[in-house]
Formats: C-alpha cells, structure tokens, sequence
C-alpha cells in the first residue's frame, strides 16, 4: 500500500503544519491522490522548454533613463505584462540573504512553522500556509508560502518570523527605488503629466512579500506548483533561484514560454491592479509554475499593491479621450478577497471587476 494511502494527507499537510515539505520528505514514491491535477492543467511531460517559443524582454536598468528603455519597458508592459531586468540596484547581498532566509523558515520544524498557520498566526498580517486556498480546491498545489504584509518596521519586529525578518524587511525596502522608477515610466507610458504623491500612493500604498517553497515531488507531471492565474497586485517583483520552473502565457500565440533563470535578476509581470487603471493597455498576464523532480525550488515575490482601502479603476487620463471604461471601480480589499476564496483559475479574477 502506497504511505499516503495510510496517512491522512490533508490533516498532516495542513491541520499538522508539514506542509508539502513535510510530506516529500517521507520519502513517497507516488503522488498522493489529493495532488493530481485535471489532464488540461498538467505541463507536458518531456517538452523541455529550449527557449524555442521566445522569451519574455530582459531589460538592462542601468540605462533607465534613455527614451530606448523606457520604450522597451512599456511595450514589455503591453505586449508581455512580463519582463526580466538586470542592473536593477538591489544589491547581490540582499537577494542572496533572501533566498537563504526562505530555506532558513521552511527549514524550522512544523509546530515552529504552525505558529503562523492562518488558525495560529497572532495577526493576520502574517500567513504560513500551503497550496492555495485548499478548503475549495479540487486539486491542491505542489507548494508551501510564508506570506507577510507590511504594516510598519515595529510590527514586523513583534510578529514576523525571526528567521526571516530583517531579510524580508531589507529585500523589500531596497526594491523601493526601481520599484517606483518603474511605475514612473509605465505612467509616462500612459501620458500622465506628473507623478505625485497621490498616484504613488495609489500605486504603491501596499507590500507584501510571499516566500514561496516548491519541494522536489515525485511525480511533476501529474501536478502543478502554482496553477494558472495573474497576479492584483499593480506590479509584482519577484526573485527565483537557479531551477527554473516558471512559465508565462504568449497572448498572441497561447503557447507557454520559460521564464529562465538569469542570475542576479529579478522578474517584473503586472498585475490586476494596474491593468484595470490602465483601463487594459498593461496587461496582467497568466503564469504557472510546474513541480520539479530532483530539486527544492524557492521564489520570493513582492506584491506591490494599492492599500486595501482604495478604490481603483480606470484612472481619468485614460479614458479622457471618450474611451470606454473597461472597467468599473471596485474597493481594493474586496478585488482581493475574491480572489483568495477561490481556486486558481487563470484569468477569471478581473471578471469582477468588469464594466
Ligand atoms: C498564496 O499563494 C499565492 C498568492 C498570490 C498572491 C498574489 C498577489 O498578488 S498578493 C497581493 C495581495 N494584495 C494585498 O495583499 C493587498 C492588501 N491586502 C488586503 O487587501 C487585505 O490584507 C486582504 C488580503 C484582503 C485580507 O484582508 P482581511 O480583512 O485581513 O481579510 P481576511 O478575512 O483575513 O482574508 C480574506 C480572505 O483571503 C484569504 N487570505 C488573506 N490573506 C491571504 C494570504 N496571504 N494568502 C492566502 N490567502 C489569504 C483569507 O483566508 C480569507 O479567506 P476566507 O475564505 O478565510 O474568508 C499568487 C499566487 C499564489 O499561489
Ligand atoms: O514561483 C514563481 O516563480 C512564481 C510564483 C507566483 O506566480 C506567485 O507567487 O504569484
Ligand atoms: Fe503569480
């Protein structure tokens, strides 16, 4: 009899706080039944992906003020809603402290790790879970997250993880500046004459970072790490180890393509946020991550948000030519939640939000 046939997989893996970690590290030899995804939801066994469908823009920062790159940033924007960039001005130091402080957290023994669980965690500012929301789906994830918001340098010192603190806090902080030089040349983009403290706030009035774990599994065709969805957040910054793994819709052709690994990289993709106050010029772009086989692969994304009180929609300088509004106005926190209380499932998310 297979080990998960005997073991209550859901009760180890989520009530317990094992997570997925806990559950590859007994050794299975066979996916448990709980994991298998629909055939249409699987990768394609065998089809390594050579680069052979194209690949999303990698966009050199230091030159970010040539017109050149500005251009090539908003047309990755529009085109791909994803795009890498390189010299970005994080230092080297602070992702590498990151990600070694990603293994640190999952490598804490589960009643460790349980104390942030959604049941235990003091604050809801703080969520160590796994998969996504598996009280509703059919199939769950390959993956464990630690999900932090930011709140303020004083709240993190009281509930955030020791472990992983201060990597969190100065990942994040050092990610600010091209995070708003960014979202000044996408709103240039959009023809707005300035970017002031309104727009910024809007656009950036939130953080929060997620430290992603996809363990080895035995069976990485039958599964998924992350399925399909797009992100609402209004821009995502988001930092992968050397494994690979993550894929992005092409819009034009629907084929997937391979976000390789580059190092000292990070990953830009839009999110839901922005493309309804771009009334749809950027686009927020589905993605997926497939389970691996032979190795434990990490990410650890920064969601840039608008702050959970705001209402968003399309913003006026782009509607002021007698467009269409695509789009109506929603409270930011609602947009959220209902994506939160469902399963994964592609681009469905903004249908909430449409006009
Ligand atoms: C986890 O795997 C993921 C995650 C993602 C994430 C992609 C993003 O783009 S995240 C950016 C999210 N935006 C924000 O955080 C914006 C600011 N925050 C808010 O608006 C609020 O904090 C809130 C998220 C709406 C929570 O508000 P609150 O009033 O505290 O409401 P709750 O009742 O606690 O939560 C509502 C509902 O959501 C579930 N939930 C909350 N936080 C998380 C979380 N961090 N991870 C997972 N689920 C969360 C919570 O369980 C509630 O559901 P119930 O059914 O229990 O009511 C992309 C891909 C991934 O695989
Ligand atoms: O792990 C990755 O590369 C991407 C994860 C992701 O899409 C997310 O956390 O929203
Ligand atoms: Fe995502």
């Amino acid at each position: 009899m297979a080990l998960s046939n005997s073991l209550n997989v859901l009760d180890f893996v989520v009530n317990k706080g094992h997570g997925v970690k806990g559950l590859a590290e007994l050794g299975l030899k066979t996916l448990p039944k709980q994991y298998i995804q629909p055939p249409e939801e699987r990768f394609d066994p065998g089809v390594a992906d050579q680069g052979q469908h194209g690949s999303i823009p990698l966009i050199d920062m230091s030159r970010s003020d040539d017109l050149e790159i500005a251009e090539a940033i908003c047309n990755a924007a529009q085109k791909w809603g994803f795009f890498q960039i390189v010299n970005h001005g994080v230092p080297v130091r602070v992702l590498e402290d990151v990600k070694d402080a990603t293994h640190a957290f999952f490598g804490l023994p589960a009643e460790e790790k349980q104390k942030y669980s959604k049941e235990h965690s003091v604050t809801n500012n703080v969520r160590y879970g796994t998969s996504f929301t598996p009280e509703v789906e059919k199939a769950l994830e390959w993956k464990d997250y630690l999900s932090l918001f930011f709140v303020s340098k004083d709240e993190a010192a009281s509930y955030w993880p020791p472990v992983c603190r201060n990597q969190a806090l100065e990942y994040m902080k050092s990610s600010e500046i091209i995070v708003k030089k960014l979202f000044k040349i996408l709103m240039n983009g959009l023809n707005l004459r300035e970017f002031d403290e309104t727009i910024e706030s809007t656009l950036m009035g939130s953080m929060r970072v997620n430290f992603n774990y996809y363990p080895k599994c035995p069976n990485p065709e039958l599964t998924v790490g992350v399925g399909r969805h797009s992100d609402v957040s209004t821009l995502t910054v988001l930092l992968q180890d050397d494994i690979g793994g993550l894929y992005v819709r092409n819009t034009e052709t629907m084929e997937w393509i391979h976000v390789a690994p580059v190092n000292g990289s990070l990953v830009i993709n839009i999110g839901d946020a922005l493309q309804i106050m771009s009334n749809g010029k950027y686009k927020s772009v589905e993605h997926r991550v497939s389970a691996h086989g032979s190795r434990n692969r990490i990410s650890v994304p920064i969601f840039v948000n608008p702050k959970p009180s705001d209402i968003i929609g399309p913003l006026p300088e782009v509607v002021q030519n007698g467009e269409n509004s695509l789009y109506k106005h929603v409270l930011y926190s609602d947009y959220v939640k209902h994506f939160f209380r469902k399963s994964h499932d592609g681009k469905a998310t903004i249908e909430f939000a449409k006009a």
